[in-house]
């Protein structure tokens, strides 16, 4: 198999491109609509004609369906670059702020500037999108990027570092390969902006790297995002967009909804419309779930062990197995996975499942279910299902999320013009069309003095009596 892991670390290499990057970054800064348009047609092309490598990549990576490649790799960068390129010359535009009264003569405009030479560091769950994705909004805001795709993909991360090539000069932009020593190495520069995704843990190591040069950070985490179904709500509707959103992706997906909190009364119709809903999407002919083209597996042995001993353990504790429980070692195929009967001491509600296993937790009242959700770290996505205005209304100003979904999940990803990220220990900023572009921008406030100094030569010291006055009436009135 290919690995990536053991790549050499050149420090040296490092600092040569980051130092050819940092001169660039000075030029494209200053870069047009044009020209910055341009590059993004470049990488578009590139990969409208390399559709097919893309899909053969991510799939000996981890047997991910092409349907999946297509859906979730390459639409969300070929129209979030389809979107960029339509708003791109507004962004860059800046805008103009209203004046305030004790501004008067002045005029305030805020312009995005580019920050610089950013790093780019990208896991392994959505290999392809997740290192591009980020890519389209760096260029967009003209900073130049250093990449590091995840080892764990090695296919993916090799077809990554030849696109780089075949488009960008290495001062524009460029791949380094490895693991977390070279992540380290690079994490060591002064960059501009550092864009992560990847888990909380090394997300704290990114930040606290970034501070020894107060690096500004977006950081893309994850959670366990709660999936709360209100009683009344429409259960087959329900079961059918949880499970969708579950196993894409073999259920390896950083807003996968991570557990269900389900009124008591409604759990065992919602979890008959589910069990219907995997025979329906997963095994239309009865083959079994293991010979379908459209389910992937779980992307090495490390994580496979870590989603075994997951349900090891909540079995142990008491969980009942509702579905599932099939698992092949050698394929790591893991069966979609529902379990019934869980409670918190179960380490499945303890960590982020990431991966094909669904916790179902009952309440009796939403307030209860709302406890819950808050006495865990603030998750990436929240899920809401129901038609109650007002149960709608109290979970989300009850709760926080790095982003809602009312009646579906997993689907605000592909939203472009939605902020799209997390909020404390599920990330820092935000991601996805104009808040991508401005992550990688300095939003500068310029303001412009235009009628002379007399505004300002009225606070001057001395300070008479005169200033004194002119002081309370501002504070007094403004
Ligand atoms: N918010 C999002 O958009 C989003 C998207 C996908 C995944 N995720 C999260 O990512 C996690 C899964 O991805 P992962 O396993 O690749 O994450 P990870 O944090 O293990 O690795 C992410 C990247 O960081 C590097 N890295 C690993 N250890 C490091 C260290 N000690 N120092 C510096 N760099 C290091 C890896 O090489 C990889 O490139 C999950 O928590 C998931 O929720 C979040």
């Amino acid at each position: 198999m290919l690995s990536l892991s053991s790549t050499h670390l050149d420090r040296e290499e490092i600092n040569q491109v980051f130092k050819k990057q940092k001169a660039t970054a000075l030029a494209w800064r200053k870069s047009s609509h044009a020209e910055r348009s341009d590059r993004l047609k470049k990488l578009r092309t590139w990969i409208l004609n390399h559709k097919a490598d893309i899909r053969t990549a991510v799939a000996a990576d981890f047997k991910k369906p092409v349907a999946e490649v297509d859906l979730s790799e390459i639409f969300p960068v070929t129209s979030e670059i389809k979107h960029t390129l339509a708003h791109l010359k507004s962004w860059m535009k800046g805008k103009s702020v209203s004046t305030p009264l004790p501004m008067l003569g002045t005029q305030g405009r805020v312009i995005p500037e580019a920050k610089g030479v950013s790093l780019i560091i990208a896991p392994w769950n959505y290999p392809f999108n997740l290192a591009i994705g980020p890519l389209v909004s760096a260029l967009a805001a003209g900073c130049t990027a250093i990449i590091k795709p995840s080892e764990m993909t090695p296919h993916t991360s090799k077809l990554i570092e030849k696109l780089i090539q075949e488009v960008f000069k290495e001062d524009e932009v460029a791949v380094f390969q490895g693991d977390a020593s070279v992540s380290q190495a690079l994490l060591e520069l002064p960059f501009d902006h550092i864009f992560f995704t990847g888990s909380p843990q090394v997300g704290k190591i990114v930040m606290k790297a970034a501070a020894e040069h107060l690096t500004s950070v977006t950081l893309e985490l994850g959670g366990k995002s709660p999936a709360i179904i209100q009683k009344g709500a429409s259960l087959k509707d329900a079961a059918g967009k949880l499970v969708v959103g579950k196993y894409l992706n073999c259920g390896q997906t950083c807003v996968a909804p991570d557990y269900i909190l389900v009124h008591q009364e409604d759990r065992d119709t919602l979890l008959d419309e589910m069990k219907v809903f995997i025979q329906k999407a997963y095994d239309p002919d009865f083959k079994g779930i293991e010979a379908t083209p459209d389910y992937a597996r779980i992307v090495n042995d490390k994580h496979y062990e870590r989603l075994i001993s997951l349900m090891t353990d909540a079995q142990d504790k008491g969980a009942i197995l509702a579905f599932g429980g099939n698992y092949d070692p050698h394929t790591r195929y893991i069966e979609p996975c529902i379990l019934n009967d869980v409670t918190m001491d179960m380490k499945v509600m303890e960590e982020e499942i990431f991966g094909p296993i669904l916790p179902i937790m009952t309440y009796e009242n939403l307030d209860e279910a709302i406890a819950l959700v808050n006495s865990l770290p603030k998750p990436l996505a929240l899920y809401f299902f129901g038609e109650d205005g007002a149960a709608k209304n109290q979970v989300l100003s009850e709760t926080s999320s790095g982003n809602a979904v009312i009646n579906d999940c997993v689907l605000h990803f592909l939203h472009n013009d939605l902020p799209f990220g997390g909020v404390n220990n599920s990330g820092i900023g935000k991601a996805h069309g104009y808040y991508g572009f401005l992550a990688f921008s300095n939003e500068k406030g310029i303001l412009t003095q235009r009628v002379g100094t007399t505004s300002s030569t009225l606070l001057n010291p001395p300070y008479g009596t005169r200033t004194k006055q002119i002081l309370s009436t501002l504070i007094k009135w403004f």
